[in-house]
């Protein structure tokens, strides 16, 4: 289930008996939270607060809330809740409930992420913006015999019409961009279709 928020609107899905009040407050209150860790990684780059934000639509970014429900599953090990993938977003910022599933990539290795309760989980998603000086995470989730699974990110991310790539100040001689400039619907078209 997805919901769409920024500074001028809230989309929800239409569906009967669903009661948005509650995502709708917890999606508000990530958003003071989303916009301090973007001006972290701004400042992490040697740029401005407020550039990365500037370079994903500024005041049009969009929070995107997303429910995942992962029923449980008879055969938990020939099953894959999410299969392996980096976010699109910038970043995500993940909530999910005590059972165990999201599994990050290093080193060869899929690592638990441990459940820490009240703990925000953050993504690093394709970080264009920065170049790739920032990687994303590579990650995927399992499913479970008994219980069922819970998860709430929520994806920071351009508008599909606004223009994305590394941003102007990062890039010289010695940092070119590895990155072509796009919209980000296409960005989202070329990386599904597997295209340059
Ligand atoms: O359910 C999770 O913990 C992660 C889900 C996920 O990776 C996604 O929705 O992009
Ligand atoms: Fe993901």
């Amino acid at each position: 289930m997805l919901m769409h928020f920024n500074n001028k609107s809230s989309v929800y899905p239409n569906r009967s008996g669903y009661k948005p009040e509650v995502n709708e407050q917890y999606a508000q209150s990530l958003i003071p939270v989303a916009d301090n860790l973007l001006g972290l990684l701004s400042s992490g780059l040697g740029l401005e607060d407020g550039d990365i934000k500037q370079g994903l639509g500024g005041e049009d970014l969009v929070y995107m809330l997303k429910i995942n429900y992962y029923p449980p599953c008879p055969c938990p090990e020939l099953a894959l809740g999410v299969a392996p993938h980096t976010d699109m977003s910038s970043i995500t910022i993940l909530v999910p409930n005590e059972v165990q599933g999201l599994q990050v990539f290093k080193d060869d290795v899929w690592y638990d992420v441990a459940y820490i309760p009240n703990a925000l989980i953050i993504h690093i998603g394709d970080q264009v913006l920065s170049n790739g000086k920032y990687e994303s995470v590579f990650h995927r989730t399992t499913v479970n015999k008994d219980k069922t699974r819970m998860s709430w990110p929520m994806f920071l991310e351009p508008p599909a019409e606004f223009e994305v790539g590394p941003i102007p100040k990062l890039i010289s001689e010695d940092n070119p961009p590895k990155y072509k400039t796009k919209k980000f619907k296409d960005y989202v078209y070329c990386k599904l279709n597997k295209l340059p």
